[in-house]
């Protein structure tokens, strides 16, 4: 019996992983369960699969929340509540499906108590990479991708030396907003860009997706996850989201991933990682499918990728800046604040006014974090 923990239960990728646990009772059980604001879909989680600890985003909510679950339930609250949740368990699996930076300090202390970690949550990765992978290497806890494209690499390369990968591709479906023109990009509403032509998720990365800050975060992330350079790295309008990314070898040979948009898939791969178990998900059916469409990515069309790849480039402080900034850019855009072009504009803004300097820890990154946040909402 695997135990699980899920930072972020009650969002699209929490929901999703006690759906695969939910198809296999047998094989997994829920030790933590933390959730943000959606109080009532957490207690029925917990009454649902009994915990030892829950956690939440404020101190009142889990003082209310108490007479609402199972007897003897740990109930917990913010950062140190996530902290808890994460490592303060008997878990073997951390699963981190919490959206944002602040996913960080948990994921250090799960990997700190030797629980390998079922990564969803990229920006932990874009913004200290470097510190949570020699973390794991540290304690020699796994860093299992649940990122679909991370998920489908991940399994490409699984078995291969990497001396003899020559090129890693992830697939962009090209966003809500692939067929439209810059210029028609004026004036989108926010409903618009939360349509996302293949997968269902949650506000933020749907977002990221339309202004392909998602790809290049996942750029960062690939590049931490496979230890890889960013010439080793490229990007590939794939609409159909059927291949989740191939890698090339050596020999030019080119290993891929497929399968339906469900991210069931690699939840599941995750959590039953080295085995591979049913998943309650459809089968790909290629004939049906018929045809599978590539082009090359238009960086003009898309310049959040390209400042993406710079920041990935400059390296130390600059991913962590780009992604805070882009976390409240987006925060901004969704609150109707400012329009989806400004997202684009206020990145260049933030991250030129930048100089990268070194962060060796969790402090420093908190502080460029925040100068990255405090500068994002004042263009
Ligand atoms: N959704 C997807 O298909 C994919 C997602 N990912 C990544 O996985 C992560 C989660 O994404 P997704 O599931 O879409 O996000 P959602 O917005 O659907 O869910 C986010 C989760 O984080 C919780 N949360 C938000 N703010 C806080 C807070 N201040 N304190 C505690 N918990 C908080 C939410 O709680 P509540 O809802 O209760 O407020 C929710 O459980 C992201 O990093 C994303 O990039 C990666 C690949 C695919
Ligand atoms: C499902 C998943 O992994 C998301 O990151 C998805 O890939 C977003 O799709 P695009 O960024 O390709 O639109
Ligand atoms: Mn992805």
């Amino acid at each position: 019996m695997k135990k699980i923990s899920i930072l972020g239960s009650t969002g699209s990728i929490g929901t999703q992983t006690l759906d695969v646990i939910a198809h296999a009772p047998e094989r997994y059980e829920v030790v933590g369960l933390s959730a943000g604001a959606n109080v009532d879909m957490l207690v029925e989680q917990a009454n649902r699969f009994k915990p030892q600890i829950v956690s939440l985003a404020s101190k009142s909510d889990a003082e209310t929340v108490k007479p609402r679950l199972p007897a003897g339930t740990k109930v917990a609250y913010g950062e140190e509540g996530l902290i808890e949740a994460a490592a303060g368990t008997d878990a073997d699996l951390v699963v981190t499906a919490i959206v944002g930076s602040r996913g960080l300090p948990a994921t250090l202390a799960a990997i700190r108590a030797g629980k390998a970690i079922g990564l969803a949550n990229k920006e932990t990765l874009v913004t200290a990479g470097h510190i949570v992978m020699e973390l794991a290497k540290k304690y020699n806890v796994s860093i299992l991708p649940i990122d679909s494209e991370h998920s489908a690499i991940f399994q490409c390369l699984n078995g291969e030396s990497r001396e003899a990968v020559k090129q890693i591709t992830l697939t962009a479906s090209g966003g809500s907003f692939r067929d439209r023109t810059r210029e028609q990009l004026e004036g989108v509403t926010v409903a618009e860009a939360l349509n996302h032509p293949n997968w269902s998720m949650g506000a933020k990365i749907t977002i990221d997706s339309a202004t392909m800050v998602n790809k290049g975060l996942e750029v960062i992330e690939a590049r931490w996850l496979f230890d890889v350079t960013y010439e080793q790295l490229d990007v590939i309008i794939h609409p159909e989201s059927i291949i989740h990314s191939y890698v090339e070898f050596a020999d030019h040979s080119v290993i891929a991933q497929l399968g339906l948009p469900d991210m069931r898939v690699p939840i599941q791969y995750a959590l039953s990682y080295p085995e591979r178990s049913p998943t309650p998900t459809d089968r790909l059916k290629l004939a049906e499918i018929g045809k599978l469409h590539f082009r090359e990515m238009d960086y003009n069309r898309f310049p959040c990728l390209r400042l993406a790849f710079e920041c990935g480039r400059a390296g130390q402080s600059a991913p962590a800046v780009f992604n805070a900034a882009n976390e409240v850019a987006v925060a901004r855009f969704l609150k109707g604040e400012i329009a989806f072009l400004d997202i684009e504009n206020i990145l260049e803004t933030v991250v030129g006014k930048h100089v990268a300097a070194d962060v060796t820890d969790l402090q420093m990154i908190a502080e460029v974090d925040a100068w990255a946040r405090r500068m994002a909402e004042t263009v």
